[in-house]
């Protein structure tokens, strides 16, 4: 694990580009890509250059369950807003959270992870130190799966919708043996919400309680920490 402190998510965004543009020189054609918050300055550096996306494919950690990508509180309605309406892509999955059979659905996005391996993964945290939606808990051999949310994360994530009741209690994510399969990982944090899961991630034991620990067991992943999300790191 590589450690880069920033001063806040303007200057992580701006590294995380560089380590984007250097990935492309390296052959990059296969984006996992994130939602929520901390990505956004990262997109907003994307789109805001000059490259080309046309000829690379993402593939999206997940949606909740209930919302199509018309609705503007889904993953994909976000990701066409942030990313692809600007920058448009070869290819382009995120999950779709009205699909009719959730058991068959995550089979087929297991399916389209393996036909296009993850050349580089964006990853952002939950406060409780989920992964996509891989909650405390979750198995580290489980691929693509349907999630009943954790009330923390129900919460945390109600700031985005009207009322809390309005947030599913379900969602498709991709797992986290899909998760570390990814050839490169960059995993971003903002804020003092943060700080905890990024001590637990960085500096706690390797335990599914705190799923994100997991990326410790790895050397391919560099983590972009704000000052107030590394304040409780020791170094
Ligand atoms: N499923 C998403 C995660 O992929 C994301 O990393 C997390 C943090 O969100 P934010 O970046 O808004 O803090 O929220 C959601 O739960």
């Amino acid at each position: 694990m590589k450690i880069i402190k920033v001063k806040d998510p303007q200057e992580g965004g701006k590294v995380a580009f560089e380590l984007f543009k250097e990935a492309l020189l390296k052959g990059t054609k296969v984006l996992g890509l994130a939602t929520g918050s901390t990505p956004v300055s990262f997109y907003n550096e994307v789109t805001r250059s000059n490259l080309d996306l046309s000829d690379l494919t993402s593939i999206n950690l997940d949606e909740y369950v209930g919302l199509d990508g018309t609705s503007d509180q889904s993953y994909r309605y976000f990701m066409q807003k942030h990313l692809f309406d600007k920058k448009p892509f070869k290819e382009t999955y995120v999950p779709n959270g009205k699909a009719t059979n959730l058991n068959e659905f995550v089979k087929e996005y297991d399916k389209i992870i393996d036909e296009h391996p993850i050349d580089w993964q964006v990853l952002g945290l939950g406060q409780n130190g989920h992964i996509g939606f891989n909650e405390p808990g979750t198995p580290t051999t489980i691929t693509t799966h349907v999630v009943n949310l954790a009330e923390s994360t129900i919460k945390a994530n109600a700031r985005m919708f009207e009322n809390e009741s309005d947030v599913p209690r379900q969602a498709i994510s991709m797992g986290i043996a899909s998760i570390m399969k990814s050839k490169q990982l960059v995993v971003m944090a903002w804020g003092v919400e943060k700080a905890d899961a990024v001590k637990g991630m960085i500096e706690g034991p390797v335990t599914i309680e705190l799923p994100a620990s997991i990326l410790q067991t790895r050397d391919n992943v560099t983590v972009i920490v704000d000052e107030a999300a590394a304040s409780k790191l020791s170094k």
